[in-house]
């Protein structure tokens, strides 16, 4: 009952972002810890953390949507609610993405979201997908993931939606598109943002074989730009940020949307036929006992 009435919550929220400010912590402002002045104060919703910059008009963006950050509804919505906020705010150029759950990124799909529900849920929820991607991908602003955990399949195309990624040296935190070892098939878009960066062949090896990679290979393929201990992703993650800052905005943004627009076109044009095959494919009765044998391994596996 009260995940059935959060998830109309979110979905009003996808189709009228504004509603989800009211009677919620998003748009209200905090000071953050140990911070004073206007750039130090912080905002937020229940599962995505924003400590604004002002003076340097750097945002950090943290997911807490313990213990996995699984992409639910929720989280979903206020990704995009969040991102859009500081998009709309002219004093922000950059945001780095990171967790703020230990050892996990993101553990991609909320798979609760897509066993045993209907297809309007599913529906719902791949067109919520589609959305943040959509956003982070064609972003205006700078987006830099600190990658600070595991980064498998959807936490992977977040990081990949990014301008540039920097990963924990840990060889726990594996990066990759593994659907499937889930019995499952990457779309399209998400097949292409990969091509897009790694390059046909290592592509067609990795999603065939559903490689998650450890730092080292993940570097080597260029599915990360940079790999640093673990308690200097933070810093390495700023410098990445001023890197990106020192060219001008209208120069970059015009670059970025040049090599990114057919990329993201490509879902536009047929965003309703990518929703029916992905919900006519997961409602099978085969993928579902995969998707529910999956889960049942993850949760035996804590044990
Ligand atoms: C013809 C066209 C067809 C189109 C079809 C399209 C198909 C779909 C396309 C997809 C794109 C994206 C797909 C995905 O993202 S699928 C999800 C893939 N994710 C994974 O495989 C990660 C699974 N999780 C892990 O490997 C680990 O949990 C970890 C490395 C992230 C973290 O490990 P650890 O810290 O040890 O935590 P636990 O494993 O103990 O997990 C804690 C808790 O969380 C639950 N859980 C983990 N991952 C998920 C998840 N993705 N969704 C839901 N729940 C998850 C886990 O079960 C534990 O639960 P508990 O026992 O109840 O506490």
């Amino acid at each position: 009952m009260a995940l059935a009435s959060g998830v109309r919550f979110a979905a009003r929220a996808l189709l009228r972002p504004w509603a989800l400010l009211r009677g919620t912590t998003l748009g209200r402002t905090e000071p953050a810890a140990g911070g004073g002045g206007d750039g130090a104060r912080r905002f937020g919703s229940q599962r995505v953390l924003v400590e604004p910059d002002a003076a340097s008009g750097v945002a950090v963006m943290k997911l807490r949507n313990p213990p996995v950050n699984a992409l639910s509804l929720e989280l979903l919505t206020e990704l995009v609610i969040s991102l859009e906020k500081l998009e709309n705010d002219k004093t922000f150029r950059g945001v780095i993405l990171t967790s703020d759950c230990p050892r996990v990124f993101c553990a991609g799909l909320d798979l609760t979201e897509i066993c045993g529900r209907n297809p309007a849920h599913c529906a719902e929820y791949w067109k919520a997908m589609q959305e943040l991607w959509l956003r982070t991908y064609l972003s205006s602003l700078v987006l830099v993931a600190a990658i600070n955990g595991a980064c498998p399949a959807g936490g992977c195309i977040i990081a990949l939606s990014c301008d540039c990624r920097v990963l924990a040296d840990n060889p726990k935190y594996r990066i990759g598109l593994n659907e499937t070892l889930l019995g499952i098939i990457a779309p399209f878009w998400l097949k292409d943002t990969y091509v897009n960066t790694i390059g046909h062949r290592a592509s067609e090896q990795a999603l065939q074989l559903g490689s998650l990679f450890p730092p080292a290979e993940a570097l080597q393929v260029g599915l990360v730009d940079q790999v640093v201990p673990e308690d200097q992703v933070q810093s390495t993650a700023l410098s990445e940020m001023a890197r990106w800052l020192a060219v001008p905005d209208h120069a970059r943004q015009l670059t970025k949307n040049m090599m990114r627009k057919a990329t993201a076109d490509r879902l536009l044009r047929q965003r309703d036929a990518d929703t029916q095959n992905f919900v006519s494919f997961v409602c099978r009765d085969s993928i579902q006992k995969s998707l529910q044998a999956y889960l049942e391994k993850l949760r035996q596996r804590k044990g």
